[in-house]
């Protein structure tokens, strides 16, 4: 039995993925193998003995303590591209709401409760001048990060007819596969921010991108841009925003990140991180962090981690073993040796590493004893075993 300690709401359609005959699962659970979660924050103490992996049911890692997880050797698995298309059609709420003064319209309908139906249509017709705006189409996006997000989000703006114009500098091949060869490449942030009318920001919340729309970046902005940061707080100095909104050389910042010094601002739309919130996103991400976890719980197989290498080997054996290691020569070989001293056949295997953690799928012939178990752990450089039976 597999215990599964779950933070936030999480869609029924993940939760149905794990069989009760082989998981628990449950928001109160003392001894996790494994966590699965959204957005909550979480702290070194969460990270239980015993602990084997961590599925974040969505794309962002920065509420996860990813560097402290891969020195334990838990596996820490997100689901790219599951909340894509949501962010997608969020952004082009975003890109209209921008171009367009309709909240400032709504509003001001709003206001006209107890006028007659001819009164409301005098100030209708008076009062819509306020809220005039301008089309997207012919004007320039600029998409900082193109992958699963940005990607959508730049193949779309081309749908509406804007001028695209991308910028990432570590873009995957999957994500120029998806692009459209129509999205223009920047060569560098500056060159991207000094052509844009809107600006949509794509990027992961890592050390790089802190502080990315910075006092400089924003002198690099056309004079009264948009700007959307959907992506992380992080990524945008506030106070290099709110100044440059005061002078005019930003003409909103539209956010799913709320902070004190943007409320109460008619140069700002602020969304309580609403990016992914959709029932599809929600059923997509949650099933594919169920299902990513159960592989890895019941087989040992890694696909989308951000701190594993992805490795997939179809079982052969009753008896499967896995173990991590720190990323040098002869742990495998020493491991070998030990299986070998107790004339313990190896079926299949595989070996992979990713900066400095190496995995490794091993299916023998019989069951491992305790000891020999332990005599692996004492392995140097191993960093945890499994026996998957
Ligand atoms: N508001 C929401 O609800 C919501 C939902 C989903 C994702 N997000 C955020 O959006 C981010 C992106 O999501 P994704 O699914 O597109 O991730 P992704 O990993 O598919 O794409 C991120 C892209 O950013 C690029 N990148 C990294 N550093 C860069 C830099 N310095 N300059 C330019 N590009 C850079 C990468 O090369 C990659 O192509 C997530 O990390 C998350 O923080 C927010
Ligand atoms: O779970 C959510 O609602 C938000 C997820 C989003 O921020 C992400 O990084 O995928």
């Amino acid at each position: 039995m597999f215990f599964i300690k779950t933070f936030n709401k999480i869609s029924n359609n993940g939760l149905n993925c794990f069989s009760r005959e082989n998981f628990e699962i449950a928001s109160e659970i003392n001894r996790a193998d494994a966590l699965l979660l959204r957005s909550h924050k979480l702290a070194e103490s969460d990270l239980n003995e015993g602990l084997k992996a961590i599925a974040r049911a969505g794309a962002g890692v920065n509420n996860i303590p990813v560097q402290r997880c891969s020195e334990r050797g838990v596996v820490v698995f997100n689901t790219p591209g599951a909340n894509a298309n949501a962010v997608k059609e969020i952004i082009l709420a975003g890109l209209l709401l921008g171009a367009r003064d309709l909240v400032g319209g709504l509003q001001f309908v709003k206001s006209m409760s107890g006028l007659n139906e001819a009164e409301m249509h005098t100030q209708a017709e008076q009062g819509k001048k306020q809220f005039s705006g301008c089309e997207l189409h012919g004007k320039t996006l600029g998409v900082v990060g193109l992958g699963a997000i940005g990607a959508q989000v730049a193949n779309m703006a081309l749908e509406l007819g804007m001028r695209v114009i991308g910028y990432d500098p570590a873009l995957s091949v999957e994500s120029a596969w998806r692009l459209s060869s129509r999205v223009e490449k920047a060569e560098n942030l500056a060159s991207l921010l000094n052509k844009s009318d809107f600006v949509t920001l794509h990027v992961p919340a890592i050390e790089a991108t802190k502080g990315m729309i910075s006092n400089d970046a924003i002198k690099q902005f056309q004079e009264g841009a948009i700007l959307l940061n959907f992506a992380r707080e992080t990524i945008v100095d506030l106070a290099a925003v709110t100044a440059a909104l005061n002078t005019g050389a930003l003409k909103k910042y539209i956010t799913d990140f709320p902070a004190p010094e943007l409320i109460g601002r008619d140069d700002t739309l602020i969304f309580p991180h609403l990016g992914a919130s959709t029932q599809e996103a929600e059923d997509n991400c949650a099933t594919m962090a169920a299902n990513q976890l159960i592989d890895f719980l019941m087989n040992g197989n890694i696909k989308n981690s951000v701190n594993f290498p992805s490795i997939y080997l179809e079982r052969s054996t009753g008896y499967r073993l896995t173990f991590c290691n720190e990323n040098v020569p002869k742990v495998l070989s020493n491991v070998l040796s030990l299986l070998a001293d107790r004339n313990i056949n190896v079926i299949d295997m595989l070996n992979k590493s990713r900066d400095q953690i190496a995995y490794n799928i091993l299916d023998i012939e019989e069951a491992p004893s305790d000891e020999l178990l332990d005599e692996i752990r004492q392995v140097q450089h191993v960093i945890n075993v499994r026996l998957i039976e």
